[in-house]
């Protein structure tokens, strides 16, 4: 299957498990891969039958936006839902990672892949 991907797709969020983060906004930088089958759209230069990458940024940072999770798992399981429900793909891959969160590490997060039930 052909894909559509977003990577380093950078949004601020109120997300951690500790009370200090539970009144500021962080940042997750997000790595989303879509399973989509791209022949359509390019038979006919037709972005409404494309996986239009700017309507998911613009779902994303409102989800983002609304969200108030502790976990990192919650975020990325909920975004996928919320993602397979809204564009209809049948399968898609998410990383999420959550900069700075560990100052000995580069970067901590979760990676997951959902399939439309
Ligand atoms: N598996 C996880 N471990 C931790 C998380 C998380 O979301 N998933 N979160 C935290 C804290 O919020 C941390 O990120 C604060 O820096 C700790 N462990």
């Amino acid at each position: 299957m052909d894909k559509v991907f977003i990577e380093g797709l950078e949004v601020d969020t109120l997300i951690g498990a500790y009370d200090w983060e539970r009144g500021i906004r962080q940042c997750l930088r997000l790595d989303l891969t879509f399973a989509w089958d791209i022949r359509p759209a390019a038979a006919g230069d037709d972005l409404s039958k494309a996986l239009d990458y700017a309507a998911v940024h613009a779902h994303v940072q409102q989800f983002a936006g609304a969200a108030q999770f502790e976990l990192v798992e919650t975020f990325a399981e909920r975004l996928a839902e919320s993602l397979l429900a809204q564009f209809g793909a049948p399968w898609l891959h998410l990383k999420v990672t959550k900069p700075g969160a560990n100052p000995a590490a580069r970067a901590v997060g979760v990676e997951i892949e959902r399939s439309r039930p």
